[in-house]
């Protein structure tokens, strides 16, 4: 490899009295803040005891095999991949899973969590609430009782028109030039050639002569004539009716509005649930205009003091006109490709995605890739070869998340997909790391874009400064997460440790790429706050000696009387 940190560190540091080039890094600490660089003997002496404690509150709860460390936040995933594969070798890309009946058990989820789930997503559009509250009380029976740090998403339903019953309950064969009848009725028993839609107002507006899309061109039909509210169709292209096809009507090339509301009455009551069962996240189906999104998130604030992060799912041909406005409304971005499909050309998905996905960064806003990464596991225990490079792309444009939809709620192989994501991101996380290395321009012209353009500026260069010393990790005291997201939106080598105090920002921070949160608490000294958690994580071997950690906050200091204290400084672990 022609890249060496250490031959960087030497050039960097080679006139520094403090560099000892026979180590990893320097003899003694090195603290730069405020602009003013001074050798700063911070007394790092361990401390035992806290060790002690830590591991006996561990083999108190019998959790001796997963390594709780109660102390310092961590959670026992983070804990072990960083005993096994050191700061650099953490992976950045996070990951979500859709669950299902085939992985809703406690030992299947305690699996998936060991796995490195970070976010489990309930898509309210199946099964009961009684099934998907059981489903949360496990996750956070787990978290509480073996040291994981699962988030919950719950999924809305959203307002689009589906079938609900087409006479069989698998999926099912339309011919060219056979005619069906689309209705709002229910019927009973079999009616050949008749398809119930969900929505009693599905046909309002529609003329013979339109044509009706199954999935996005699964089938086509074009409507013969309207009879009341039901419309008889005739097949142009044949194709497959799977259960819950989505129908879309088109009039020459342009796709036909519903208007129908984002948040359907039962939407709103599965929002409810996701209060009462405190969720973390909240993802908003075939969201439109950034007003739904902020109609949700002020319902939220005035429901609940838990802050309860919204994302918004772009996955309608109408939210990407709107784009910008829904991201900056929101407070993340799901790039929902399964519905995306059925109104944007599939050959235009790749290009939307890794705009959504660049946006996201530049508007500092995880975004999740979503829908087919691995649809073959459903079925097979292998992926296909496209299936690998999808994924390894998604990681390649920094998206913050990867999700598995059916690979984990139904499929046969839940586990193994998730294994597949996680080495497939890890490996493509490492590959661009040293490509970008090597690039003279890897610096992606991220611009001062945001309104906090002081936390921006310290961010981006506390990264470069990260990147060009080779430090080990990057701390960051953040009061709700804030500066952990500006970090992580530069995209750094290193890991980010995240400590807060919040419990909400360390949950809505297990979305974002590259950040490793920690429950803490922080007290208003700063100082206090870095030498105790560097003394705890010293003290757990976490941190080493000579190695080398970036400390960035936001938090106020002691001494600050009118304006908040943030700063860069360099600590190194003696
Ligand atoms: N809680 C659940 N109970 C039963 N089946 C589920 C559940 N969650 C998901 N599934 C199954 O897994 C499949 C894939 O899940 P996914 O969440 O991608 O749903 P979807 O129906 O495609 O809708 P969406 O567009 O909201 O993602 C679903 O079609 C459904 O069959
Ligand atoms: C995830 C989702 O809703 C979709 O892909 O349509
Ligand atoms: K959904
Ligand atoms: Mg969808």
């Amino acid at each position: 490899m022609a890249f060496s940190s250490d031959s960087m560190l030497q050039k960097i540091f080679a006139k520094s009295p403090a560099f000892d080039s026979n180590k990893r890094v320097f003899g003694k600490p090195v603290s730069i803040s405020g602009g003013a660089i001074s050798c700063n003997e911070r007394n790092l002496k361990s401390k035992g005891r806290i060790a002690v404690k830590a591991a006996a509150a561990a083999d108190v709860m019998g959790l001796k095999n997963h390594e709780v460390n109660l102390d310092l936040g961590f959670d026992v995933v983070a804990e072990r991949e960083l005993r096994e594969k050191g700061f650099l070798g953490m992976r950045k890309t996070k990951l979500v899973c859709t669950i299902g009946p085939a992985c809703c058990s406690l030992e299947d989820l305690e699996r998936l969590a060991m796995r490195g789930m970070n976010v489990a997503r309930l898509n309210m559009c199946h099964n009961t609430r009684e099934w998907h509250r059981d489903v949360i009380r496990k996750i956070k029976k787990l978290n509480e009782e073996k040291g994981f740090s699962v988030s919950v998403m719950i999924d809305t339903e959203g307002s689009l028109i589906h079938v609900v019953d087409h006479g069989v309950p698998s999926s099912l064969k339309a011919e060219e030039g056979s005619v069906w009848v689309f209705t709002a009725q229910k019927f009973e028993g079999s009616r050949p050639f008749t398809v119930q839609a969900n929505y009693q107002g599905f046909s309002e507006g529609i003329m013979v002569g339109d044509e009706l899309v199954i999935d996005g061109g699964m089938a086509r039909f074009e409507v013969v004539e309207k009879m009341g509210n039901d419309l008889h169709c005739k097949c142009t292209d044949p194709g497959l009716f799977l259960p819950r096809a989505k129908l879309s009507f088109w009039r020459d090339g342009k796709l036909s509005y519903h208007g129908l509301p984002t948040l359907s009455p039962k939407d709103w009551e599965d929002v409810d649930f996701g209060i009462s069962e405190g969720v973390d996240f909240i993802a908003m189906s075939f969201v439109n205009d950034a007003d739904s999104v902020k109609d949700l998130k002020n319902y939220l604030f005035a429901k609940t003091s838990k802050s309860i992060r919204v994302l918004a799912k772009i996955e309608t041909l109408e939210s990407l006109q709107k784009l910008e406005e829904i991201v900056e409304a929101s407070d993340g971005i799901m790039v929902a490709r399964g519905d995306l499909g059925v109104e944007v050309p599939l050959e235009q998905i790749p290009t939307v995605q890794e705009d959504i996905t660049r946006l996201c960064r530049q508007m500092n806003k995880p975004v999740i890739i979503a829908s087919q990464l691995l649809e073959s596991m459903v079925e097979y225990p292998t992926p296909t070869r496209a299936e690998v490079a999808d994924v390894s792309e998604a990681v390649r444009q920094y998206a913050d998340a990867l999700m598995l939809s059916g690979e984990s709620a139904i499929g046969l192989h839940g586990q193994k997909a998730l294994s597949v994501l996680q080495v497939a991101s890890s490996r493509m996380e490492l590959w661009s790391r040293e490509e970008n290395r090597q690039s003279t321009l890897h610096n992606c012209q991220l611009g001062g874009s945001l309104s906090d353009c002081i936390a921006e500026e310290i961010c981006s260069c506390a990264v470069q400064m990260a990147n060009n010393l080779g430090v080990d990790a990057i701390f960051v005291y953040t009061k709700h997460g804030e500066m952990a997201s500006l970090l992580s939106r530069n995209r750094p080598y290193p890991p980010i440790f995240a400590f807060t105090s919040d419990s909400d920002a360390r949950m809505a921070l297990n979305l974002q790429w590259g950040v490793i949160p920690l429950l803490v608490d922080l007290a208003d000294d700063m100082e206090a706050n870095i030498s105790k958690t560097i003394d705890l994580m010293r003290a757990n071997g976490m941190v080493k000696e000579g190695e080398a950690v970036l400390v960035v906050s936001d938090l106020t200091a002691a001494h600050a009387t009118s304006t908040t204290f943030q700063s860069i400084q360099v600590k190194i672990i003696v």
